[in-house]
This record gives structure tokens, C-alpha cells and sequence, in this order.
């Protein structure tokens, strides 16, 4: 198991690479060329730059979170054939590029989903959370600026300006795409890069959804067990595989986790480990790491990875906002470097005890 730390980019992310080569464990990144737009390949130059940048400061660029997916493809319209061709281009330097792990998600419209960027906890701290009755108050097209208000700035993964100034024409877009037809999508998607992914050895880790169920009336279609499972078996092959994202599955209090993470031995690249607080059916806040913080079992997750002999890439996830750092919301350093080091805590007494 390598212990890693998203990092979004210099001038980008408020968190230096220097710092990140401090946490204890930490070995390297998870990355991305943030401003490169969903549909274009990626510049050769710009990914041995990037890559360059994070060994200079003796870390490893461990993976890209993420090579998003053109509407196009998601959508199945027959402009899908060139930014698949672009998709293929970027994987293939990637690969030659010695980066094997590339998680992506298969959303309509919007990445995850939240309520609230900034949720005040007991001890001060804050978090992102998720009320679905908050949700069901928005109009869609005004989410962009719901979410914008609390970003402290930041511009959001998933929430680009460029793409939100276009919602009414997503939505149009996506209105006759059920759950099957993007099902479909993604399956053809993942067929024609099969080939690429094969020749570089690289790993499609496929992000679940955020929350875990349909949100305004838009498919979604990798909510759990049942759906990962028939993902896994309609492209079986070692490549097509799951960024197992705890928070995520999570949303969902009936998504068993460590029995999903056991039911996918051999198909998790990278994992996202993190802990929700439950407060009532599709009311959830994020939480500390740690397990008594929140619902989750964060042992019994780091056991069934031990289980499945996992040798992929973790990473924590969102972190709560502490000690009045600014950062993009929930990807501050301090609580992802605490939850870095108790996941670190957890796997090695897992791991000395199962000898
Ligand atoms: O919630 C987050 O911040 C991430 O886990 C997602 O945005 C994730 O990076 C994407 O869905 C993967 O494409
Ligand atoms: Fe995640």
C-alpha cells in the first residue's frame, strides 16, 4: 500500500509540494493538469513537466485524479469517436510517461454533489455536507453559484466556470440518457481504450458516485455493490477497476464497505479512505478520519483492503477545514495529513498483526 496526498497543482492548490513530502508515509501524489478541458489530449510536455515539478521535490506523481470524460462520450453522440481518440493519445503519453493509475468518473452534469462547503462541527472545525431536503430547494441551474459561495475562492474539481456557464445546454444534453444508455456509454467507452490501457499497463479506476443515488432527476450509475460488480463483468479485464472512495459508497448507509472492498479483490488501483457522520436518510457531514468521529468503521475498511492483499495507492480524502487554514474545501493540509498518518497507524498494526 503506497500513502499518497492529492495535490491539484502549483499556482493551483494552496498546498505546497514540500509540505506534502513532510507527512510522514507520504510518498507521493495524485495529480492532474487542472486547467487541460475535458475532450483535449494532454501535451507531452505538460505531463513530463508536471512530473518533473513533483520529483524535483522528492515525490512521485502516483497517479492523475483525474482525466475527465468529455460529455460527448457520456452522452453516446457520434462526436464521442474523437474525443475518444483524444482520451487514447493522453492515456498512451501517460503511459509512456511511466504514470499507471487514472481514476475518472462517469457522473451526468455535475461531479459530486454537496449542500453545504462549510458545515460547522462541535469542536469548530468545518466540513462538507449533504442534506438532500437542502438539495431539493435548489434549482439546478443556480447550483453552481451555491457551491461557489463557500469555496473560499477556489475553483472546484468538477465545477469549472466554463462548465457551469453551459448548464442549461448539459442538462438538454443528457435528457433522454437513462441509467442504461449511460451504462452502455461507459462500457463502450471502456472497450475502445482497452487496448491502450493493456499495451502501458495503466489502470482505469473509476470514481463512484457523490452521493450515492440520482441527484435532479440525472442518472447514476455507480452507486454500489450490485452496479460495481456489473461494471467489473462487462469489460473483465484487470484494467477496468474501481477507485474505491469510502465517502462516497459511503453516502449510502446500506453500502456494506468492507464487503464491497472484498467482493472487488484484484480490481482496486486506489482507494479513497474517509468517514461520514449519518444524520438521518440522505442527511450525511463529513468527519475527522478517525473512526469515532463519524459512522464508519475506518479499522474494518483498512482490514478488508488488508485482506484483499491490496497493493494499489490510497489517499485521504476530503480533511475538515482546522487551526484556520484556507484552503479549496476539503483538501486542506492539516486534517488530510492527520488522517494520513492514522490510516498509515491502522495498516501497520494490521499488517504486523496478520503476521
Ligand atoms: O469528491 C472529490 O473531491 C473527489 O473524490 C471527486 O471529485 C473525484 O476526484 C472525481 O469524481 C473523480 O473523477
Ligand atoms: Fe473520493
Amino acid at each position: 500500500m503506497d500513502m499518497t496526498l492529492r495535490w491539484f497543482g502549483e499556482g493551483v492548490d494552496s498546498v505546497a509540494l514540500e509540505q506534502i513530502r513532510q507527512i510522514p508515509g507520504v510518498k507521493g501524489v495524485i495529480t492532474t493538469l487542472y486547467d487541460i478541458p475535458a475532450g483535449e489530449a494532454w501535451p507531452m510536455e505538460r505531463i513530463l513537466k508536471m512530473k518533473e515539478q513533483v520529483e524535483s521535490k522528492g515525490l512521485k506523481v502516483m497517479g492523475i485524479e483525474s482525466v475527465n470524460i468529455h460529455d460527448a462520450i457520456k452522452v453516446g453522440i457520434p462526436e464521442r469517436e474523437q474525443y475518444i481518440a483524444n482520451y487514447i493519445t493522453t492515456l498512451e503519453r501517460l503511459g509512456q510517461a511511466d504514470i499507471h493509475i487514472v481514476c475518472y468518473n462517469f457522473m451526468p452534469v455535475f461531479d459530486w454533489t454537496r449542500s453545504d462547503l462549510a458545515k460547522v462541527r462541535p469542536d469548530g472545525s468545518t466540513v462538507l455536507a449533504y442534506d438532500q431536503s437542502e438539495i431539493d430547494k435548489i434549482n439546478p441551474e443556480n447550483m453552481f453559484e451555491s457551491m461557489g459561495e463557500k469555496s473560499n475562492g477556489f475553483e472546484l474539481p468538477g465545477w469549472e466556470p466554463e462548465r457551469m456557464a453551459r448548464i442549461k445546454e448539459l442538462f438538454d444534453m443528457y435528457k433522454d440518457v437513462d441509467a442504461d444508455r449511460l451504462f452502455d456509454n461507459l462500457v463502450y467507452f471502456l472497450k475502445a481504450i482497452q487496448p491502450v490501457c493493456e499495451k502501458y499497463d495503466i489502470k482505469m479506476a473509476i470514481h463512484p458516485d457523490d452521493p450515492a443515488w440520482p441527484v435532479f432527476g440525472l442518472a447514476r450509475i455507480i452507486t454500489g455493490k450490485e452496479q460495481l460488480l456489473k461494471l467489473m463483468k462487462a469489460v473483465d479485464a484487470p484494467f477496468n477497476g474501481v477507485t474505491l472512495c469510502t465517502g462516497s459508497l459511503g453516502s449510502n448507509p446500506e453500502n456494506d464497505i468492507p464487503d464491497i472492498i472484498r467482493s472487488l479483490k484484484g480490481r482496486i488501483p486506489f482507494a479513497h479512505v474517509r468517514n461520514l457522520q449519518y444524520n438521518a436518510p440522505g442527511d450525511f457531514q463529513e468527519a475527522a478520519h478517525l473512526s469515532s468521529d463519524g459512522s464508519m468503521d475506518m479499522y474494518e475498511i483498512m482490514k478488508a483492503l488488508h485482506d484483499i492483499a491490496f497493493d494499489g495507492i490510497v489517499r485521504p480524502d476530503h480533511g475538515r477545514a482546522i487551526w484556520g487554514e484556507v484552503s479549496m474545501p476539503g483538501y486542506g493540509l492539516y486534517d488530510r495529513a492527520l488522517g494520513a498518518c492514522y490510516l498509515n497507524g491502522l495498516w501497520e498494526a494490521i499488517d504486523k498483526q496478520s503476521r
